[in-house]
């Protein structure tokens, strides 16, 4: 890895992130890195291995979220379909103090994470294996997060169903999406008035060196979620409210 290429990554994610990223941080994503595309060559991860492809594609990426105006970075944030960790880990890296929970339905990626939180010291961390319509019906979970978000899951009027359970009311679900972010909000009408969610904000990112547009939907839970949902597992995709 060249020096300016580190640099060049700590300069743009000091800028947008608006964290110090000093030495501590850039050891753990260097780490970070070198753990996922070791347990990638025994379980599937990710496409990207490149490192500087992983550098811009998943941990800036993921970084993203700390640009959107609503994110709070003292209370807490569940990822659902965490996979590798994206894009909770490089959050939860840059911001050690939020509460962070994970929750994948494959054993195999809560593994990786729980080695990987273990490895890069990450207090404030914890990894759960399910499904989200299973979890978001246990009263532990329901409405008990200040924050949700979800990245690479499904079309946001799935997602909807999938995380808005999770969200207090008051709080919010952040879908970090490709170019479709606008499209996919434009189908999810239904699924917002159902579930009770307000979609506050859609933030657009025209990055170089992501190579592509992305956004963030920015979605406030005015209501609580009716008990109905979430469906039972695969119904939301199945049967998506449209
Ligand atoms: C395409 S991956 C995306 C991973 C990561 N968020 C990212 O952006 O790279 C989708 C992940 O969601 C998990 N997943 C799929 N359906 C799920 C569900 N209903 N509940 C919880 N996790 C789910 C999969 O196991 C997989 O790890």
């Amino acid at each position: 890895m060249s020096s300016s290429f580190v640099e060049r990554f700590a300069s743009k994610l000091e800028s947008i992130a608006e964290v110090e990223v000093g030495g501590e941080i850039l050891a753990r994503f260097d780490r970070y890195y070198r753990i996922l595309v070791d347990w990638n060559e025994r379980m599937n991860l990710t496409a990207i291995t490149e490192v500087e492809a992983v550098y811009w594609k998943h941990f800036f990426d993921s970084a993203m979220l700390l640009t959107v105006p609503q994110f709070n970075r003292q209370t807490s944030l569940l990822d659902v379909g965490a996979g590798a960790g994206f894009p909770s880990v490089p959050v939860h890296i840059l911001c050690p103090e939020l509460r962070v929970t994970v929750l994948d339905s494959l054993q195999k990626r809560i593994s990786f994470l729980k080695e990987l939180a273990g490895e890069l010291q990450l207090a404030n961390f914890s990894a759960f294996h399910g499904r989200a319509e299973d979890f978001g019906q246990d009263p532990k979970w329901r409405e008990s997060y200040d924050q949700v978000t979800a990245r690479a899951l499904a079309r946001l009027p799935i997602l909807l169903e999938l995380c808005l359970p999770f969200v207090k009311v008051g709080g919010y679900f952040f879908a970090m999406k490709g170019p479709d972010g606008e499209a996919e909000a434009s189908e999810s009408e239904k699924a917002l008035q159902i579930l009770g969610g307000k979609i506050e904000d859609i933030l657009k990112f025209d990055l170089k060196e992501i190579e592509g547009t992305r956004t963030v939907v920015v979605v406030r839970k005015v209501s609580p979620t009716p008990e109905t949902y979430p469906r039972k597992a695969g119904t939301p995709s199945k049967k998506p409210l449209l």
